[in-house]
């Protein structure tokens, strides 16, 4: 393992690590977005390189395509592919029904649509990600930027209505302007607190209006993998509970491992 990593990003590291074992020849991949999914890409260029493996990569992000073709990996778009093997992706949250809370890095659309087009999902994460229940983290809502103001009012209006306490709804911000994302959106936060129930919040918020899509992912991970700064990895199935407790012991040597994102 890079020796200089802080403990959170060691924890993140053999997750992804652990994942890419996961990945067989001549699999069509989904690639996830930000930190956690940047270390997959570069454990799968690894395999690549080292071991001749062939894959085709479909990235989430803008970001997470560079990524990839810097590193020799063969990347192509969703609509040349169509249909996934497997995504590996990160989550900001995951509750004990494998359900999320994904878009910390404002790509939930690109990685809900990817993640939809795939038979498997693996989900990879460090263990603070493990929640019992969903919406500590703000629940981050990609919405077009035309109308975005009636669009947060609307969503205000909704979360009233379903006897939500906490409903404090922000714009996310780059700098001094709104965030765009990777298709010209914005992003709204709901800070929740607690989420009673999911299903039926993903379902009313892509009902408003303006929202194109919310990062609540239900009934769409199969498998997360939880890393912790020690190289410990549990691999949680939803089918089988954790499956399995393993240590990752790695020390990569080149600069696939050079500059994490
Ligand atoms: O959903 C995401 C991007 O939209 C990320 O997967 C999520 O925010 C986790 O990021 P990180 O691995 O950097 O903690």
């Amino acid at each position: 393992m890079p020796a200089d990593l802080n403990p959170i990003d060691k924890a993140k590291f053999v997750a992804a690590k652990r994942a890419v074992d996961f990945v067989q020849d001549g699999m069509k991949l989904g690639l996830g977005t930000g930190s956690t999914a940047a270390w997959m890409v570069r454990c799968l260029a690894e395999r690549v390189r080292d071991e001749g493996l062939r894959v085709t990569g479909v990235p989430t992000s803008r970001r997470t395509a560079e990524l990839a073709t810097s590193l020799g990996l063969d990347v192509r778009t969703l609509d040349e592919v169509r249909w996934l093997d497997l995504t590996i992706d990160g989550a900001d949250e995951f509750d004990p029904n494998l359900n999320l809370i994904k878009g910390g890095g404002a790509a939930l659309l690109q990685e809900k649509i990817v993640a939809t087009a795939s038979d498997q999902m693996i989900v990879i994460a460090d263990a603070a990600k493990e929640v019992s229940r969903l919406g500590a983290f703000p629940l981050p809502v990609e919405v077009i930027p035309f109308g975005w103001q009636t669009t947060k009012a609307l969503i205000e209006e909704t979360l009233v209505s379903m006897d939500v306490l906490n409903r404090e709804v922000s714009l996310r911000m780059n700098g001094e302007r709104p965030l765009v994302t990777d298709e010209a959106n914005h992003i709204l936060d709901l800070h929740l607190g607690r989420i009673g129930n999911p299903r039926q919040l993903a379902l009313v918020l892509n009902q408003i209006p303006g929202v194109v899509e919310n990062g609540l992912f239900i009934d769409i991970c199969d498998i997360v993998v939880i890393g912790e700064p020690d190289g410990k990895v549990s691999v949680r199935d939803i089918n089988a509970g954790t499956v399995q407790d393993d240590q990752i012991h790695f020390a990569p040597t080149d600069n696939i491992f050079a500059d994490p994102d």
